[in-house]
């Protein structure tokens, strides 16, 4: 079914209302909006069930993005996350880029990689050779445990074999296996497989073995977005189109050249893709390990986006990072709130599913720079901030958005100043 992403108003609805509209445009039964309305959409025993030590359930704002367009489709994009104004900015880039034509995405295969360290062995080179004399004999023993990922077409491809000639314990061998783990983020299934070939591994080398766990690097599993916006839908009131453009394109650079300004870039980049991998029950943390290592690669912390301006003078934008994440396995399927998460996007593979989460990351890194660069963080940021600093003064019911408004028209968001205004108002 194709859905229409434009969530005009949608902000000044209340949440009861714009869940309404969501239920209406995806099509989700009122069993599935009784989930998202309704406090207890994780059972505590399901709960009980997915980690350990539990004492109750921490909840978190469940939100959509709209004006998401991706090669043409439109996708409703749910995010859960603590920040004011990711929601906002990531709607209003996606609704911009929207009126350029969207985004453009595509991505790797899903493969992921483990690794096999090997210790104890005085002749590394000769034991990479013998690894690769049993490359087949490897993929075939590794793809015995996995019916199911074979049966769906994934599976161990093939065998990389690396070398630390020097290290402070003598050489070392690590040995990757490079699976294709298909809709799953992987991590179980190629850690099963790294530990059944670990035996004839020893066997056929001699060493010993001692890791075999999945790398968080995983640069085969990439997904890219790319964006094209004139200098006409950039424009403001204050700012010409160009202005921005160049603003954009200045702000860039900084990250490009410094990694200290690329470090916050970058979580501006995350702004974007944490909140919609918490959202849909994936590993945050594998997907933030995997993104800050791969803008390491070459060995210079930098940007995970590039700015540039086209021959027409457009701005295009373009991302490329590790993806790793699933429709199936880890807490996808057994947190509620998740699967109806995947459901609101519609996905059929986690391909999918990665290109929307950097796309979205490259759509709030504009937002993020597009303030930067013109007026400053603060205005938007803090004018959304503001509720927050309300309610933890103590204001409730429509002192909220009263005391918040007040404290963003004076620009001076300050608790102190909120529990002035709180004694005033009441
Ligand atoms: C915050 C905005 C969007 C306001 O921007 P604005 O110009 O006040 O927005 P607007 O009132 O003209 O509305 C335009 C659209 O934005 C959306 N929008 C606007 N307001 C809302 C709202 N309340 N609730 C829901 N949606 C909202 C909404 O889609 C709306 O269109 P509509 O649907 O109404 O036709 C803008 O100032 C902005 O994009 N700022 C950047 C915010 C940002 O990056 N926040 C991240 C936190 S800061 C940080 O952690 C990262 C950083 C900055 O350090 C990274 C870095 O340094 O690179
Ligand atoms: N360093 C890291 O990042 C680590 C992360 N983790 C955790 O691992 C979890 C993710 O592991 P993952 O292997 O994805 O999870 P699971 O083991 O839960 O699920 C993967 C399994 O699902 C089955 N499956 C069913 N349908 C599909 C399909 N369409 N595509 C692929 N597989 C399918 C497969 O076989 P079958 O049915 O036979 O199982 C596959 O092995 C996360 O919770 C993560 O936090 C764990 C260790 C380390």
């Amino acid at each position: 079914m194709s859905i229409d992403s434009r969530l005009p108003n949608f902000r000044a609805l209340d949440p009861s209302a714009r869940l309404d509209e969501i239920v209406n445009k995806v099509g989700l039964t009122q069993e599935e909006r009784a989930l998202i309305a309704e406090p207890n959409a994780l059972p505590l025993e399901t709960a009980n069930g997915m980690v350990e030590n539990v004492i109750g359930k921490f909840e978190l704002p469940y939100s959509v993005a709209g004006y998401v367009q991706i090669n043409g489709r439109d996708v409703l994009v749910p995010m859960v996350v603590e920040e004011p104004s990711v929601v906002a900015a990531a709607s209003f880039m996606s609704k911009l880029i929207r009126d350029a034509g969207g985004f453009q995405t595509s991505s790797s295969g899903p493969i992921m990689r483990a690794q096999v360290q090997i210790m104890g062995i005085t002749d590394p080179y000769g034991a990479r050779h013998a690894l690769l004399n049993h490359r087949q004999e490897i993929i075939e023993m590794a793809n015995q445990r996995d019916k199911v990922l074979i049966g769906l077409g994934g599976g161990c491809r093939d065998i990389e074999v690396h070398i630390f000639p020097d290290t402070p314990r003598g050489p070392m061998v690590v040995m990757h296996l490079i699976v294709d783990v298909r809709d799953a983020m992987g991590a179980n299934t190629v850690n099963t497989m790294a530990e059944t070939v670990a035996p004839r591994v020893e066997e056929i080398t001699g060493g010993k073995v001692r890791l075999r766990i999945l790398s968080n690097l995983a640069d085969l599993r990439l997904a890219r977005a790319r964006v094209q916006i004139p200098a006409a839908i950039l424009k403001t009131d204050k700012y010409s189109g160009e202005d921005v453009i160049n603003g954009i394109v200045d702000a860039y650079t900084f990250a490009a050249v410094d990694p200290y300004r690329a470090a916050t870039h970058n979580k501006g980049i995350m702004n974007g893709i944490d909140p919609i991998i918490v959202a849909t029950g994936n590993d945050w943390r594998a997907v933030e390990a995997g993104a800050h290592a791969y803008a390491c690669r070459d060995g210079r912390y930098t940007s995970l986006s590039t700015w540039e301006i086209s021959k027409e003078g457009d701005l295009v934008g373009t991302i490329e990072m590790p993806m790793p994440v699933g429709l199936v396995g880890g807490a996808t399927k057994t947190h509620p709130l998740a699967r109806l998460s995947l459901q609101i996007m519609q996905l059929k593979s986690a391909q999918e599913l990665a290109e929307i989460a950097v796309a979205v990351g490259l759509a709030q890194n504009m937002g993020a720079l597009r303030a930067l660069a013109t007026e400053g963080i603060q205005r938007g940021h803090m004018a959304l901030h503001a509720r927050n600093i309300a309610i933890a003064a103590g204001a409730k019911g429509d002192l909220i958005d009263k005391i918040a408004q007040k404290m963003a028209a004076a620009k001076d968001v300050r608790t102190d100043y909120a529990i002035e205004l709180l004694k005033e108002f009441q």
